[in-house]
């Protein structure tokens, strides 16, 4: 499936040869990208300022390194004087360093008759807004001094920032903060969407994200080869099978959950009532006896199938389209015993959290794998399955999903802010989600979902394409609903889930 370039994710080595290519494939003069990238940062500090500040004037710092980042920071500061701002460039970097355009850029800001103060220890943060045009793509290792105390005491400001590019400290490929990092109101990135804007701690610091192309010619774009993209949903709307007028339940598939050891009742009702709610024609449970009351009373339109002999399972999957293992699954002999039937199945899996887990102490497991495999682990599973810490998983979460769908050579999401979806070697990223889907049972919601999907004749790639962005987008409902982030339950999402599901049926037949 083509995706579009704008939903294409790069990491700065890949940006760099853009820029490169650019210029001299193209003879785009590297200086007028970096004037496209100054004015286009300039309209949106503009935009932004109008509704901050209103009619009112006000005071603009732009804090510039010494490297290209810092050129488009010069930029910023001349046109900014050009418009009557009170604009002053804090140079945390030497400006003797400066070279090429970014040392042009300097001089042209200079010309402009903008104020350009040396940092010093004591100098004050006083400006209403920031531009951050320390550290772009060039960044290599932990943030030095002096940039570090800046950084620091920028945040410590609580003031708007604007961030060039990228908050400068987070690393452009993974997401993760090298030391200390700018927490940016909005961020503007130039040329190429840079993939830890969007994923773990770039979540939390580039405010709001802007793209700007800065007129590169698309023929530049398709000289990089690149596997990883913003998920766009639009992509799954053929995917959902048509309700015929003359439809059937058997039309749309029977899937069947498996888990719910002692005490662990409530996953699997969750994961099952989801199911329910997704469109899929007929949901069963195989559960410990003890667990059947209550999700009969819960949802009597599932059968629920009371098992403490997982030798009866396999006569239970005949004739079943899909199976989700692993939520309040447990890791008991039960457990392990279910989880081999349902392995043996061949039917297309879903495997979460103690499925995972079972996993990840059996690995031989993975021998027997006869059928398509969709793994949905949150950091700390997939740390399990890849004998690495969460940490470690963290550090790259695009490296760390690429491995798990190639180590088990399975569909895989890794969850957490900015979830990825690996298919196929393909790297998606949906960029919906928030905070408050930090509480229990919202990845049993999310286990239901896919397996509903799948039952429905979605492949795994599509089913996490599709369910991964459903579930989040629909937490993301749920937060406008309610006003915040607090105190959201895994089983509200399930009505918005079906709500959005209905929505995208409707889109895909009427357009
Ligand atoms: N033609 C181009 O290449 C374009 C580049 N652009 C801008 O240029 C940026 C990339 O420019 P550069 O490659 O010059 O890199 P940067 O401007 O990100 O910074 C490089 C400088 O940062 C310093 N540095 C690196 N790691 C550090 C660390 N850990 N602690 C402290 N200082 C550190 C080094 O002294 C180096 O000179 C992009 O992010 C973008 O803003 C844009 O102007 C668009 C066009
Ligand atoms: N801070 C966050 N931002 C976005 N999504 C989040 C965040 N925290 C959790 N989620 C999402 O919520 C779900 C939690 O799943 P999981 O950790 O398996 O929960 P549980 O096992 O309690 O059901 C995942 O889909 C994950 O991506
Ligand atoms: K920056």
């Amino acid at each position: 499936m083509a995706n579009s370039l704008s939903h294409t994710l790069y990491t700065a080595e890949q940006v760099r040869q853009l820029d490169y290519n650019a210029i001299h494939q193209q003879g785009i003069a590297g200086y007028t990208l970096m004037e496209r990238a100054g004015k286009a940062t300039f309209r949106l500090l503009r935009q932004y300022c109008e509704q901050w500040f209103g009619k009112e004037s006000f005071h603009l710092q732009v804090l510039c390194g010494s490297g290209n980042n810092a050129g488009d920071g010069f930029i910023v500061a001349g046109l900014a004087k050009q418009k009557g701002i009170e604009v002053e460039v804090i140079a945390v970097g030497d400006p003797g360093k400066l070279k090429g355009d970014a040392l042009t850029a300097y001089q042209w800001c200079q010309a402009q008759s903008v104020s350009i103060t040396p940092w010093q220890e004591n100098l004050q943060l006083t400006a209403d807004v920031f531009v951050d045009a320390l550290l772009g793509t060039g960044l290599k290792g932990p943030v030095r001094e002096t940039y570090a105390s800046v950084i620091e005491q920028l945040n410590s400001t609580y003031k708007p920032v604007i961030a060039v590019d990228i908050p400068s400290g987070l690393c452009a490929d993974t997401g993760t903060v090298l030391g200390v990092a700018v927490k940016a109101r909005s961020t503007i990135t130039f040329i190429g969407r840079k993939r830890g804007l969007y994923t773990h701690h770039g979540c939390e610091l580039t405010g709001e994200v802007h793209f700007a192309d800065l007129a590169v010619p698309e023929l530049v774009y398709h000289t990089t080869p690149c596997n990883s993209y913003l998920l766009d949903p639009s992509r799954y709307l053929t995917c959902l099978p048509e309700r015929y007028k003359n439809s059937h339940k058997g039309a749309f598939g029977h899937l069947v959950l498996i888990g719910g050891d002692h005490s662990m009742g409530g996953a699997i009702t969750m994961a099952a009532e989801a199911a329910l709610h997704a469109g899929v024609g007929l949901v069963s449970v195989v559960t410990r006896p003890e667990q059947v009351g209550g999700l009969q009373a819960r949802c009597p339109e599932i059968m629920v199938i009371g098992c403490d002999n997982p030798g009866q399972i396999p006569r239970l999957l005949i004739g079943k389209s899909a199976l989700v293992i692993g939520p309040g699954l447990g890791q008991s002999r039960w457990s392990r015993e279910c989880l081999l039937a349902a392995i043996d199945s061949g039917l297309p899996l879903v495997l979460d959290a103690d499925g995972l887990n079972l996993l990840a102490v059996e690995p031989t497991l993975l021998e027997q794998k006869k059928s398509d495999w969709l793994l949905t682990p949150h950091p700390g599973e997939a740390a399990r399955l890849l004998g690495v810490s969460s940490q470690q998983i963290q550090q790259n979460r695009f490296a760390s999903v690429e491995q798990l769908a190639s180590q088990y050579q399975s569909t895989a999401v890794l969850k957490g802010a900015g979830s990825l979806v690996c298919a196929k070697g393909l790297i998606q990223l949906a960029n919906v989600g928030n905070p408050g889907m930090a509480v229990g049972g919202m990845g049993d919601v999310l286990s239901g979902l896919l397996g509903a999907l799948i039952a429905q004749g979605l492949s795994t790639a599509e089913a996490a394409g599709l369910g991964t962005w459903l579930h989040s987008y629909s937490a993301d409902q749920l937060v406008k609903l309610v006003g915040g982030y607090f105190g959201l339950r895994a089983t509200e999402l399930i009505p918005l889930i079906r709500k959005q599901i209905n929505q995208m049926a409707v889109k895909s037949k009427y357009g």
